[in-house]
């Protein structure tokens, strides 16, 4: 570790009480965003926005649009929100959106925060812990991703059942650190992270509008590279169907706190599994995101209405 690094590690130690040997870039966030400090975060936003959303919708690249549809929506920027982070990424803007959609009452995360960025997994799911508080029952994960499964083409939704990903599967996790009960368990079951409930229902919807999904499993890569033709082939090998750098940990959190989770990928590219295959690139990555937009945000609109009259679900 560098001599800077080394001092910022120290003062963290001293400040939090942490044994020496407790270095751990997760458990200083976790030890810094205590219970206490996401709760008077939550009550600053309350405060300004008087409303209490029941379902969280979490934006991928280019899908920010989605923020757009909520009725008499109050915005709010990260940067208002002490100590919140801000986002670095093209086709991620940094609003918090509040507002009703299809008549259910919801806050729109307008731009995500993303591991490559430099942020730890711990304050990149930092907003989960913080729709909990402010009293949401479901979180709505959407991003951009690149189709594995050559059943898949660009432009196809597909909703995930699933998820594989290696930094957490090689202990870059967000739960790493002192537990603190108020939010979640120590040790928590992901085996049926994504409700099939709400998938069940979201299915309904894709017929009933006739848009029709994919089903599959979402495989989490570090980034900020993209895959290699020989990772691209492992992921697929592995059972992944779309490779993208989000969605993974803010699910694991999301139902560590006791959130249901609904996730969708738009495929925006295919991931490269031959040495002539075309390059992947983040600024057509996100145009085709946000014109592929349309059938993701009707089929989230039509979900959120069959969800108010299904309210038992969110129990
Ligand atoms: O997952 P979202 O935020 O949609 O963004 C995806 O797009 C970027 C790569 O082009 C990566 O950040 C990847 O995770
Ligand atoms: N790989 C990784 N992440 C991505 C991709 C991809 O092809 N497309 C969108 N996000």
């Amino acid at each position: 570790m560098d001599e800077t690094a080394e001092k910022v590690s120290q003062s963290f130690m001293k400040e939090f009480n942490l044994p020496r040997e407790f270095i751990n870039h997760e458990a200083i966030t976790n030890a810094y965003y205590t219970y206490e400090k996401c709760e008077s975060m939550a009550n600053m936003i309350k405060n300004r926005v008087n409303f209490e959303p029941k379902v969280a919708i979490v934006c991928g690249s280019g899908l920010g649009d989605i923020g757009n549809l909520l009725e008499n929506a109050v915005f709010i920027a990260y940067s208002e929100i002490p100590e919140f982070p801000r986002t670095t990424v093209l086709g991620h803007k940094g609003n918090l959106i509040f507002g009703n959609l299809s008549g259910m009452p919801v806050v729109c995360m307008q731009g995500r925060f993303h591991p490559f960025e430099g942020y730890s997994m711990a304050l990149c799911t930092l907003p989960i812990k913080i729709f909990k508080l402010l009293g949401c029952k479901v979180v709505v994960l959407t991003n951009a991703a690149g189709g594995l499964n050559r059943s898949l083409n660009v432009g196809d939704i597909m909703l995930i059942k699933d998820h594989m990903s290696l930094p957490l599967l090689s202990l870059k996790n967000p739960l790493i650190g002192v537990n603190d009960d108020r939010f979640g368990p120590r040790f928590v079951p992901i085996n049926k992270l994504y409700s099939k409930n709400l998938r069940d229902l979201f299915k309904e919807c894709s017929k009933e509008l006739n848009i029709p999904i994919n089903e599959g499993v979402y495989g989490t890569i570090g980034g900020p590279s993209y895959e290699t033709v020989a990772d691209s082939k492992f992921c697929l090998a592995s059972g992944m169907d779309c490779v993208g750098m989000s969605t993974s940990h803010e699910a694991i959190v999301a139902a560590y706190c006791g959130l249901k989770v609904l996730a969708c990928s738009i495929i925006t590219d295919m991931a490269p599994i031959d040495y002539d295959d075309h390059d992947p690139d983040h600024s057509e990555i996100v145009k085709i995101a946000a014109a592929k937009a349309k059938h993701l945000e009707r089929l989230i609109c039509s979900f959120l209405k069959k969800l108010k009259d299904n309210l038992n679900l969110l129990d």
